[in-house]
């Protein structure tokens, strides 16, 4: 069994901050479950809309269940005028980013949670609305177009990247997508669904909780990395470039995004899947360049500090090699984490206890107080 990472210190690192049944993270240095389910098995044979399912109701949707709950969240996909009215009126440069954490708090606004019992309706709008709220604003800012968000592709996955492209996804795509998804749907207190139990805590609305959790999410310690993975490998036009760059990096003790992780000591058990499926694309497209160098990072990562890729590294050549733009690919991981930051609301819901730890005190010991004219 893998060594457990140092705990105690900074970051609450391996500090217990509550219970929850929906996930385990690292168990044995690099296990990943969904309420007991193995990711590799939900990667291999779910559907994303089926996880949201499992992680939301609490158990694996039947056949009925599944087409019911596909058909709900394919007549939750239409953007209220309010909304896309905002939207039209962000600009381009905006990050996408907070183009999501503004449409999620606008929606919050136009349809909002008044009491607990509406969270399933409230959380499925969402789930369904995310990717209709990116690509309609990312669409009209870049090409001055007003999309027509209904689409016959009934997956969340394919349905993104046909309003995101104008047409049809292929098979392989809207796989590729359908596990991206799954991958990124949950993953225990992670940084940003600690920020929405936190905000649950307070027993404040679903729309707030989820508008939290998207702003933590932004930064490139944590889903921003797939981003800043993006923008690192595009700089090296051949592996060798790649290693020596990298070691120059290291040298300077810059950070590489895309690597390490705050509990796996070993490997993080979605870098593998992606990393498959990231080869696969580059076959379909013909790439020389982009996976070989990204492979050399990884290999030179590993034998210089033992530090492995994180989910984030190989989700930046996949995801550019479906043509998606770089600023896209944190978005995606909202569309995907937000269920699993919901689903930790209806849990801290449902046993709740409002979140407040203590800090130690390093601050003055008495400070004698100075009228304004006689300060410094
Ligand atoms: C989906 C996700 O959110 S996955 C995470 C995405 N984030 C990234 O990829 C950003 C890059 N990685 C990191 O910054 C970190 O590894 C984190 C934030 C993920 C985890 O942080 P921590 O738990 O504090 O890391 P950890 O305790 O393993 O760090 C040990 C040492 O390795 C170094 N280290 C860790 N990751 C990296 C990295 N990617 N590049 C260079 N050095 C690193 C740390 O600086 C630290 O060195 P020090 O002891 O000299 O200070
Ligand atoms: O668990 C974490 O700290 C970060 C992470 O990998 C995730 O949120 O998917």
């Amino acid at each position: 069994m893998a060594e457990s990472k140092k705990t105690g210190g900074a970051g609450l690192r391996g500090q217990v901050a509550g219970v929850t049944a929906l996930c385990t993270v690292g168990q044995s240095g690099t296990g990943l479950t969904y309420r007991g389910y193995d990711i590799s098995d939900l990667a291999e044979y779910a559907q994303f809309e089926e996880v949201a399912y499992l992680l939301l109701r609490g158990k694996l949707p039947n056949r009925q269940e599944l087409d019911d709950y596909k058909k709900k969240l394919v007549g939750l996909r239409e953007l209220p005028d309010a909304l896309k009215s905002v939207l039209e009126h962000i600009p381009k440069d905006a990050h996408p980013m907070d183009v999501m954490r503004t449409g999620c708090s606008v929606l919050g606004n136009l349809e909002t949670e008044t009491d607990f019992s509406q969270q399933d309706d409230k959380i499925d709008r969402m789930l369904a609305l995310f990717p209709t709220i990116i690509t309609y604003w990312y669409r009209f800012a870049h090409e001055g177009i007003r999309i027509d968000t209904a689409s016959d592709v009934d997956s969340i996955g394919g349905h993104f990247l046909e309003l995101l492209h104008g047409k049809k996804p292929n098979e392989l795509h809207e796989r590729v997508m359908n596990v991206s998804l799954i991958l990124y749907a949950e993953h225990e207190f992670n940084a940003s669904t600690f920020a929405a139990r936190v905000c649950a805590s307070t027993l404040s609305d679903i729309h707030s909780c989820v508008t939290g959790a998207i702003g933590t999410l932004r930064g490139p310690l944590h889903g921003g990395a797939n981003e800043a993975a993006m923008a690192l490998i595009q700089k090296f036009k051949t592996p060798d470039e790649a290693e020596e760059g990298l070691m120059g990096m290291l040298e300077r003790k810059e950070k590489i995004m895309g690597f390490g992780h705050a509990v796996y000591t070993e490997s993080d058990p979605r870098n593998a899947i992606i990393k498959k499926w990231s080869e696969k694309l580059a076959e379909e497209v013909g790439d020389t360049v982009l996976y070989p160098v990204s492979v050399r990072c990884e290999e030179v990562m590993w034998r210089e500090k033992k530090l492995f890729c994180n989910a984030d590294f190989f989700h930046a050549s996949a995801y550019h090699f479906m043509g998606i733009p770089t600023e896209l690919f944190t978005p995606i991981f909202v569309m995907s984490r937000v269920s699993g930051w919901t689903a930790h609301v209806k849990e801290q819901r449902e046993n709740n206890r409002i979140i407040r730890p203590s800090a130690d005190y390093n601050g003055p010991e008495h400070s004698e107080w100075v009228p304004i004219e006689q300060r410094d």
